[in-house]
């Protein structure tokens, strides 16, 4: 039931044919303070939502429109949904609408178009969009996301593993080239496209690393984590892909500057994260069935005393706090809502 004292904002999903659209369809149905005006598809335009996802049946059956009619139509909230090199030329074209944008692909979470263009090995068509986008991680940006017009909605990896690490970076308490990120995703962080590498018979049973070494997302976790901590990082990051529809655990590794134990450890962690409701954190480590269909990411922080080295568990749903929910809280970011507005799923277990 929206609530009729609040005003309602009109939102626009562009791509929501794709795993991220659909759940942000699933959270914004139900959201008070806004109204689903249009969803996008290129490629079944024309279909009820809920033939593409049958799980909407009865309770968004709206016509899928093309993108292009968003221009006639004075959205206050547009979510790209979309695959990165492809939004950015929507951004270009849409930023004099006037709507507040929150992108979900990579397309402006960097520092700049060199280091996109490097990482990403593709050209930027809107290399000005870099100026006025503002990195969409919640626990750390708040402030610049609530003045926001332009908001880079994190990676999923990148935002499992920030926030692991984010309270010993941000008081300067790791060893310079010391961290390990070893992350594992779920299937549905590759998106609603069957290929070879998502193949059922690839996947099944399977288990696998890939782009050792060379992850668009090792720049994202070490720019953010260089802008926390106000020195350069560098680290190892290596993604694996696991059998599951959805999910992300990473298990981050590092040393320390200074004498650590565990209640040292636990109370960074505890100061850092005492007035973030999301983020929750854990005395043993978590599955990432705990925050599955859910906007939280449960943290395990760890002092491994023969090591010497901190080793730290995080889990989040990559399609929830690793893309649409974190996006939903930007926009309540935003619109000045209360940031927890719509997000307060339990998760679902089992
Ligand atoms: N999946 C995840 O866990 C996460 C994804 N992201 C990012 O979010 C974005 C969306 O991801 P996801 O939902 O998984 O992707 P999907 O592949 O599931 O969906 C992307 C949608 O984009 C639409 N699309 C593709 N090309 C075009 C085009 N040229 N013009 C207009 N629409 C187009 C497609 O719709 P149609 O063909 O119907 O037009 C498609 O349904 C990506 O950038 C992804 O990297 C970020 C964090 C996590
Ligand atoms: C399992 C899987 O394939 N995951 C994706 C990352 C999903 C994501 O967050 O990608 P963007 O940065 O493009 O938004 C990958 O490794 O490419």
């Amino acid at each position: 039931m929206k609530r009729m004292d609040n005003p309602i904002y009109k939102v626009v999903i562009v791509g929501a044919s794709g795993f991220t659209g659909s759940e942000l369809a699933r959270l914004l149905v139900h959201h008070p303070a806004v109204e689903i005006m249009m969803i996008t598809s290129e490629t079944h335009t024309g279909k009820p939502f809920s033939d593409l996802h049958p799980q909407f049946y009865g309770i968004l059956d709206m016509e899928l429109v093309s993108a292009s009619a968003v221009e006639n139509s004075k959205p206050d909230i547009i979510f790209l949904a979309l695959p990165h090199g492809i939004s950015m030329d929507f951004v270009a074209k849409w930023e004099p609408l006037g709507a507040k944008i929150i992108d979900l692909s990579g397309d402006f979470r960097l520092s700049s178009p060199e280091v996109y263009e490097n990482w990403y090995e593709k050209n930027h068509s809107y290399p000005q969009g870099f100026k006025n986008a503002i990195y969409g991680l919640p626990e750390l940006n708040a402030d610049q996301i609530k003045d926001a017009n332009l908001v880079a909605n994190p990676g999923c990896y990148p935002t499992a593993s920030i926030l692991a690490l984010s309270p010993l970076f941000a008081r300067n308490k790791i060893q310079k080239g010391s961290v390990v990120i070893d992350a594992k995703s779920g299937l549905t962080g590759a998106g609603i496209k069957a290929n070879a590498t998502t193949h059922f018979s690839n996947v099944n049973e399977n288990f696998k690393a890939y782009s050792i070494g060379s992850h668009r997302h090792t720049v994202e976790i070490e720019e953010q984590l260089s802008t926390l901590s106000q020195n350069k990082v560098t680290l190892q990051f290596t993604p694996h892909l696991l059998p599951i529809d959805r999910g992300i655990l990473v298990t981050a590794y590092a040393s320390v500057t200074e004498e650590m134990n565990q209640e040292k450890l636990d109370k960074i962690y505890h100061e850092f994260y005492q007035d973030k409701q999301f983020i929750r954190l854990r005395k043993s480590p978590p599955g990432v069935k705990d925050v599955r269909g859910s906007h939280f990411c449960d943290i395990c922080p760890v002092w491994d005393a023969r090591t010497q080295r901190v080793i730290v568990v995080s889990v989040i749903d990559n399609l929830l706090k690793g893309a649409a929910s974190q996006a939903v809280h930007n926009m309540n970011l935003m619109l000045g809502l209360s940031e927890s507005t719509g997000l307060s799923q339990i998760p679902l277990k089992p």
